[in-house]
């Protein structure tokens, strides 16, 4: 199997995006720690099977948003599992907002967990990957809104825009440790972020009509990308960003 092994840690594992990929490297033969905020029952889902696939899980709460949260998940998954092989940055908000009105307590919770959480956690993760002294893949969850704009998003595609930043950056900081880091760009995927946006039929149908493909994205639909970044058939990859959108950004007319 391609993470035979392996720990691999997820952030923001308890639904969506965060999950599936948690769940799909436990099935490719890795050991899994998840963080999450609130969600004890989702938590509680991945981590069942995660041990179906034969793998040990295990789940720490914690806001990604407080510095102390990634010291604390990486310092209990070490423990756990052994180490830190792969580790994916995953976790993220999206509250919906027009632009003039946006409250400053919601740009700035936004700018907290997507991408001041992400740089603690990546770091957290990337300090104990150079300690270990054995190379890793670090992940980072971007987005499509890294590189297109959205109306109601203007506090939030800065922070993804930044996420893909951040993996270039690390990628040359971190590579003469054999540390590799790469960022996944999701197109739309249903998940709970999206759920009352997507409620609205004529929306939904916009935005799967932007879709060559023709349908909106699962979660599961980012567990293979990753699982690839993770394994060692990406082992020259390394500052790439991966577009996961079933060609929504390419479709212009
Ligand atoms: N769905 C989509 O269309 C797209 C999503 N993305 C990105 O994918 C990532 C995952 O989103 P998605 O799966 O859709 O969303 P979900 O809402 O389904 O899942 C979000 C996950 O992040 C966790 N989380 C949220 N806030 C925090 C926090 N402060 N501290 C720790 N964990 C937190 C949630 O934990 P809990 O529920 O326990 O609070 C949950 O596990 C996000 O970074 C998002 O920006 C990118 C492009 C498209
Ligand atoms: C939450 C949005 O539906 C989703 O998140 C993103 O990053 C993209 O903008 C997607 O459409």
């Amino acid at each position: 199997m391609l993470l035979d092994g392996r720990s691999v840690l997820v952030t923001g594992g308890s639904a969506g995006i965060g999950q599936a990929i948690a769940i799909g490297a436990a099935r490719q033969g890795a050991n899994v720690a998840i963080n999450y905020h609130g969600d004890d029952e989702g938590a509680e889902h991945t981590l069942d099977q995660v041990r179906q696939a034969g793998s040990k899980g295990i789940a720490v709460k914690g806001d990604v948003a407080d510095p102390k949260t990634a010291e604390e998940f990486v310092s209990t998954a070490t423990k756990a599992l052994g180490g830190v092989d792969v580790f994916v940055s995953n976790a993220g908000i999206c509250p919906f907002h027009a632009f003039l009105d946006m409250p400053q307590e919601t740009v700035e919770r936004t700018v907290q967990v997507n991408l001041l959480g992400a740089y603690y956690m990546v770091q957290a993760g990337a300090r104990q990957m150079v300690e270990q002294g054995r190379g890793g893949s670090i992940i980072a969850v971007s987005s499509i809104s890294a590189l297109v704009g959205g109306e109601f998003q203007t506090h939030y595609t800065p922070t993804k825009a930044g996420v893909l930043s951040l993996m270039q950056s690390t990628a040359i900081a971190l590579g003469k440790h054999q540390i590799r880091c790469n960022a996944l760009l999701p197109g739309t995927i249903e998940t709970d972020i999206n759920r009352d946006d997507l409620s609205d039929p004529e929306k939904r149908k916009y935005m799967e009509a932007r879709t060559p493909l023709g349908r909106l994205g699962e979660p599961e639909d980012l567990a293979g990308p990753a699982i690839f970044l993770a394994s060692d058939m990406a082992r020259y990859v390394t500052g790439a960003a991966l577009l996961v959108d079933g060609g929504m950004y390419v479709n212009l007319q």
